[in-house]
């Protein structure tokens, strides 16, 4: 029977379009559950438990303990931009994908912005309240042109592009700060790129802020940037609370600092009655609605209920903040690698010196000169299975499981392979011992072509006896007689010495796993210097 997905949609008072619960509700395989109502802790880690998704927008928090108590959870789906509400780094310990819906809501927001800009010139709001006030005063309200203005864009992303569009549109001169931003792209959008973040905003008539909240960007615009501003400069704010430190901007607003400011976003949501920025002159607030429009709703509600469901369903992922992508054609074409990764991974721990601290991963041929992020995480992830537990380690934590353990992972590529169309080689190595198994695919079938280093070929099945040996006469009847005599039978064989007389390197595909006894008995066989049972 097909497995069944527990899907919580979880909100705030925030609903997720009508059309993207459909979507998921059409699928006999998936078990809907809505709950706008999660505005507690305690509400949303009891809603959590069983689930194996949970989608949210901005309301719902998803915090640590939310994973503590969701143990089936696999994938949060956050219908937005922002993933502020989740505790991403605990989601990618915990092996969760967290996915969003980057694109889906940015002319909404940028639109909002612009609004925003737009009212706080004209003082729009205020001089509505006066009409419906019963008044009719055409002399408080005398704005300003934003025609032939400096905009300062903060963070040239997806908004901040389209709210420069739009603001050359209407003739303003527009300087981008974005650390992040070439100079090609400036020079597409048209726009002047100013490298140092003090140099650009004290030419600002206007400043719009459109990057995420991190550690870097937190209080970007302070009281001691708010001070160098021109008396005149207006901030908008449609990204998020805590970028601009709310304080200091009520005091700057109230002693007239600058001229104004229009926010959606708040660092504290929702501000409490007596926050002192509510009581703060020439301010136009709105309550977060950047993305509130049916167009962005019906994007980011339907576009994340697709990638749900297919990641879900087929594995796919798309637009993870905490992985890689893989869409379908990916995972189709590197599918195979990623399963002879694990296995690799898998296998080479087996024979792992003991206590190794570093992972080598060596890509040659056609392999190497793609994308191998992915096969390198489920090499390690094969790798970390015997140390902490099959069920504990994944794609997404892997790296994570890795660094805690002190365990260091390299990765090397040669874009030609002298054998091999593709090889991947997985060493293991404490410092003075290494361990090492390469495979590689014919036609469409695995095999293991090296292990430590030594040419061998067989198919990676079943259980595999590796046996180095001195490479002298009577060395295969000595260890054959002994499985024999226990039972064990030998169905494939592959042999390698280094020279003659030297060592030798078998690898024998067994149909029974040999006892510890029959181990302890081979490894005590003269001339035997080593032998590892490993399981496929
Ligand atoms: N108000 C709303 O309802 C609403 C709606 C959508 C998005 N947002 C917020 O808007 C922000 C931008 O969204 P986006 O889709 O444009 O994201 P984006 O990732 O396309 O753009 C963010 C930009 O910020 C830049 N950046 C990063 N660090 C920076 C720094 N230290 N200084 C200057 N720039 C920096 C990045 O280089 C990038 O170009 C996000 O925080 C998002 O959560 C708010
Ligand atoms: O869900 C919302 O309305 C807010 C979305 C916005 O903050 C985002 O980051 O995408």
């Amino acid at each position: 029977m097909a497995q069944k997905f527990k899907i919580l949609i979880a909100g705030n008072n925030d609903p997720i379009s009508s059309k993207g619960i459909e979507l998921l509700q059409a699928e006999s395989s998936f078990d809907v559950v809505v709950n706008m109502n999660l505005k507690e802790e305690a509400a949303m880690i009891e809603a959590s438990r069983d689930v194996h998704a949970i989608i949210v927008r901005s309301g719902a928090k998803v915090t640590a303990k939310v994973f503590d108590a969701a143990t089936n959870l696999k994938v949060i789906g956050r219908a937005g931009v922002g993933v502020d509400n989740i505790d991403v780094p605990v989601a990618s310990k915990r092996g969760v994908v967290v996915m969003n819906t980057p694109g889906g809501n940015t002319i909404s927001t940028a639109e909002q912005a612009f609004t925003l800009m737009m009212a706080l010139s004209r003082k729009t709001p205020q001089a509505h309240a006066t009409i419906v006030s019963g008044k009719w005063d055409r002399k408080s309200f005398q704005g300003t042109e934003v025609y032939g203005k400096t905009l300062v864009v903060l963070g040239m992303g997806r908004i901040g592009a389209e709210f420069a569009k739009r603001a050359k549109a209407f003739g303003m001169s527009v300087v981008a700060y974005d650390p992040y931003l070439s100079k090609n792209r400036a020079d597409s959008l048209g726009v002047t790129l100013c490298e140092d973040l003090d140099a650009a905003i004290v030419q600002a008539d206007y400043i719009t802020m459109h990057m995420p909240l991190t550690p870097e960007t937190k209080h970007m615009i302070n009281a001691k940037r708010l001070a160098s501003l021109k008396k005149s400069c207006r901030i908008i704010n449609c990204a998020r609370g805590g970028l601009i430190d709310d304080a200091a901007l009520a005091q700057a607003l109230t002693d007239g600092t600058i001229s104004g400011a229009a926010l959606d976003v708040f660092e504290t949501e929702p501000p409490p009655a007596d926050y002192p920025l509510l009581k703060a002159p020439n301010t136009v607030f709105t309550p977060h609605l950047g993305a509130s429009t049916e167009e962005a709703q019906e994007n980011v509600g339907i576009e994340i209920a697709e990638v749900i469901k297919a990641h879900l369903l087929l594995g796919t992922v798309v637009n993870a903040v905490n992985m890689p992508n893989v869409d379908p054609k990916v995972l189709n074409e590197i599918g195979p690698f990623l399963k002879f990764g694990e296995l690799l991974g898998r296998l080479v721990s087996q024979i792992a010196p003991a206590r190794s601290n570093v992972v080598s991963i060596n890509y040659s041929g056609k392999v190497g000169s793609g994308d191998t992020t992915l096969i390198s995480r489920a090499v390690l992830k094969g790798f970390l299975e015997r140390a902490v537990g099959a069920e504990q380690v994944n794609y997404i934590n892997a790296n994570g499981v890795a660094e805690n353990l002190g365990l260091r992972f390299t990765e090397s590529r040669l874009p030609e392979a002298n054998l091999f169309t593709d090889l991947i080689e997985v060493q293991a190595s404490n410092g003075s011992e290494t361990a090492s198994i390469a495979g590689t695919f014919f036609a469409g079938e695995p095999r293991i072509v090296k292990v430590n280093e030594r040419h061998i070929e067989t198919r990676p099945e079943g259980t595999l006896l590796l046996i180095e040996n001195q490479d002298r006469p009577g060395m295969i009847a000595a260890y054959s007689s002994i499985l024999g005599k226990n039972q064990v039978n030998i169905a494939d064989m592959s042999l390698s010495r280094n020279k003659e007389g030297g060592t030798a390197l078998t690898l024998l595909t067994l149909d029974s796993c040999p006892s510890p006894e029959v181990l302890a008995e081979l490894e005590k066989v003269p001339g035997i210097v080593r032998v590892h049972c490993v399981t496929v």
